[in-house]
């Protein structure tokens, strides 16, 4: 399996250079240069398999080159050992024919972990193997940041640097960044936004004598490994509700575009998935480029939904390398325009967008609404992320069965939850002093010489200790 960059113009590389690479040298994404397909009968045959059992297949031909079944089933088998539920990801049923899937039963209550809690051991396989060590940056918005926190704390092989916004991330989000005391993690407080985060994550990237000098890797959506591990659950949900005999829908509460492409990529393998609906905040930036064709860089507005409020949505370049047929130039050069603002997407790629993406958007007092409504009809107590999604998948209801992805715990974000229905849900009980952990928090500007700097700063600091 050969991936290749969204911009054409970087080397192609096997699974674990992929993994370890981050950002494609020439700023693109790395994707599989073809996606295998699994047969309706393979498929059925995952119907009501354990969650793992599935992962192996279903990932195993996208890391052959890497590891092998036995080894992967191993990483797969620990990664998901620590879920808080059997089914690791439960599907709940909201309606007649509309069903939530949990993604939150991980260390860290999001949908991150089940990405991070796999690479985190696929990375330390390697390294180990290499004798290597990298250093990690990444960009948060709240939950990738802890989920990979959690994941990679204390592993000698890799120092962990997570840019998230100050101020911007709730009160939980931000505790379980600043307080782990492991000496190779650490979070900074950057000024500015998320999409100011992730763009300073890019430059370093981009900065080849800082990337080369520090081995930088990526965790964020960036690195496909993380895409992969979230393809999984579309199978667990699609086969538990009749696929491959029945097509099924998907509504994803979406800021990066990273979950909803990984749905994209199981409808590829084979997986009959109708719709994949994409459900926005009121940054809804997506919503306007796939109703309109035009995306627009706006201002970043807080919600109370913080996670997503993103404007430039990382992923949506993988979704454009595909509908514009896999051209490289085309997708550079929409990159290029974005740098400007924005850019218009061709009528044909348009088409094409539409055909595997619909969209909808909740505002503040409609997210607000559903987690409200959703606990009186079914007793269910969505996050606000999750809350964006089912509001958006209500509208878009039709013959299929619908599935909503619920991304995050509501006791990530209490005060939403609290203030829509006089609920504040509590963190699980190995959670339960968080409040009251000690906080390292470190401020950085928004300017890439002083996150740079300060990166160095503390690596030199870690190897002097
Ligand atoms: C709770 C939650 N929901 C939804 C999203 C959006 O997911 P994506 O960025 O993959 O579109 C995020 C951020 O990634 C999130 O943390
Ligand atoms: N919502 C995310 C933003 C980063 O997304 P990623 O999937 O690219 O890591 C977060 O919680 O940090």
């Amino acid at each position: 399996m050969r991936y290749i960059s969204t911009r054409g113009q970087a080397p192609a590389l096997g699974f674990e250079d992929t993994m370890l690479t981050g950002l494609a040298r020439d700023g693109g994404l790395y994707v599989p240069e073809t996606v295998p397909t699994l047969s309706a009968d393979e498929i059925a045959a995952l119907a009501g398999r354990p969650y793992e059992e599935v992962a192996v297949r279903v990932m195993a031909p996208f890391v052959a080159d890497t590891f092998d079944e036995a080894t992967l089933a191993g990483l797969v088998r620990d990664a998901y050992a620590g879920f808080g539920h059997a089914a690791r990801a439960p599907l709940v049923q909201l309606g007649p024919n509309h069903h939530l899937l949990e993604l939150f039963h991980g260390p860290t209550l999001a949908f991150k972990d089940f990405a991070m809690q796999l690479i985190g051991r696929m990375f330390e396989h390697v390294l180990t193997r290499r004798g290597d060590k990298v250093t990690i940056v990444g960009a948060t918005s709240g939950d990738t940041g802890s989920a990979a926190i959690e994941a990679f704390a204390g592993l000698d092989a890799v120092d962990v640097f997570i840019l998230y916004p100050h101020g911007r991330v709730s009160e939980v989000q931000r505790r379980q960044m600043t307080t782990p005391e492991a000496a190779n993690v650490h979070a900074l407080a950057l000024t500015g936004h998320f999409d100011d985060c992730q763009a300073r994550v890019k430059d370093m990237f981009n900065d080849f004598a800082f990337r080369d000098r520090v081995g930088l890797a990526g965790v964020n959506s960036i690195n496909f490994a993380r895409v992969l591990a979230q393809v999984v659950y579309y199978f667990t949900a699609a086969t538990a509700l009749g696929a491959p005999h029945r097509t099924v829908d998907f509504c994803v509460p979406t800021g990066n575009f990273g979950d909803i492409f990984a749905g994209h990529i199981a409808k590829r393998m084979g997986l009959p998935i109708g719709r994949l609906i994409v459900a926005t905040n009121q940054n809804d930036i997506l919503h306007r480029a796939l109703t309109s064709g035009d995306y627009r860089v706006g201002e970043v507005a807080p919600s109370i939904s913080p996670s997503m409020d993103i404007q430039v949505s990382s992923n949506f370049e993988r979704a454009l390398h595909l509908a514009y047929d896999g051209d490289g130039a085309a997708v550079a050069q929409l990159m290029d325009e974005l740098k400007a603002g924005g850019f218009a997407i061709s009528q044909g790629a348009l088409q094409a967008l539409r055909e595997t993406y619909q969209s909808g958007r909740a505002s503040e007092d409609e997210t607000s609404a559903a987690i409200r409504r959703t606990l009186e009809t079914t007793g269910e107590l969505l996050c606000p992320h999750s809350a964006v999604g089912v509001k958006v998948a209500e509208e878009a209801m039709g013959e299929a069965p619908m599935v909503t992805l619920a991304t995050a715990h509501p006791a990530k974000f209490p005060d939403a939850v609290e203030a829509a229905t006089g609920i504040r849900p509590p963190l699980p009980a190995r959670m339960e002093d968080l409040m009251d952990r000690r906080e390292r928090i470190t401020r950085v500007e928004n300017d890439l010489a002083a996150v740079e700097a300060l990166i160095d700063e503390k690596r030199a600091g870690a190897r002097a200790a």
